[in-house]
């Protein structure tokens, strides 16, 4: 199970590299980091575990993350509201995002990273809607789409996988800057 020490950190060069292409089948150590990057999900969203094993909660874990310069991320979007339904959960691995609306969202809390120990302020543009093609743990192809919260998650991950992190995407000059057409998302 990965901890907190099993993450890697803001300076390190893993996080600034183009992560490979996952070859399937699966490798019986890329089935193990698949598993791993979803558990660690589970355990730090349920808040009893999460604080027994000290970990900074998280909707996402991408494999460059924990050192591992793949294209394989795991991403589980909690239910809105208590015992309905996750919006998306699976491991995607060689993730496209085939399209892009031209309309841009962003959190109106701004975003973190469990690799940037520092609250970095300020809006993170991204696409409001993607149209996303991956690949399951079972080699099956996905094409979904998404749209707000679920979307801001996926292209956070992606994003680990080309070199990227969420601040690279505030504006320098006016962190809050938006554009009256971007939907603000809680
Ligand atoms: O890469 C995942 N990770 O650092 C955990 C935080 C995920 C995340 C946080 C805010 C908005 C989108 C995604
Ligand atoms: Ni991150």
């Amino acid at each position: 199970m990965f901890l907190m020490k099993d993450i890697v950190r803001d300076g390190d060069p893993v996080l600034r590299q183009e992560a490979a292409d996952v070859t399937f089948p699966l490798s019986a150590e890329d089935q193990q980091l698949a598993k791993d990057l979803m558990e660690y999900l589970v355990v730090s969203q349920d808040p009893e575990q999460c604080k027994k094993y000290g970990l900074r909660a998280g909707v996402g874990l991408a494999a460059p993350q924990v050192g591992v310069s793949k294209k394989m991320a795991s991403v589980l979007v909690p239910a809105p509201e208590e015992g309905g339904k996750s919006p998306f959960t699976d491991v995607i691995i060689n993730p496209v995002i085939v399209s892009e609306s031209v309309q841009m969202g962003a959190l109106t809390e701004g975003e973190g990273c469990l690799s940037v120990d520092r609250d970095v302020p300020g809006f993170v543009p991204r696409h409001d809607r993607i149209t996303l093609r991956y690949y399951d743990v079972n080699g099956e192809k996905h094409q979904v789409r998404l749209k707000n919260y679920p979307a801001i998650v996926c292209q956070h991950e992606i994003d680990h996988m080309h070199r990227t992190l969420f601040y690279d995407h505030i504006n320098k000059d006016e962190p809050f800057a938006r554009d009256d057409d971007m939907v603000m998302i809680e």
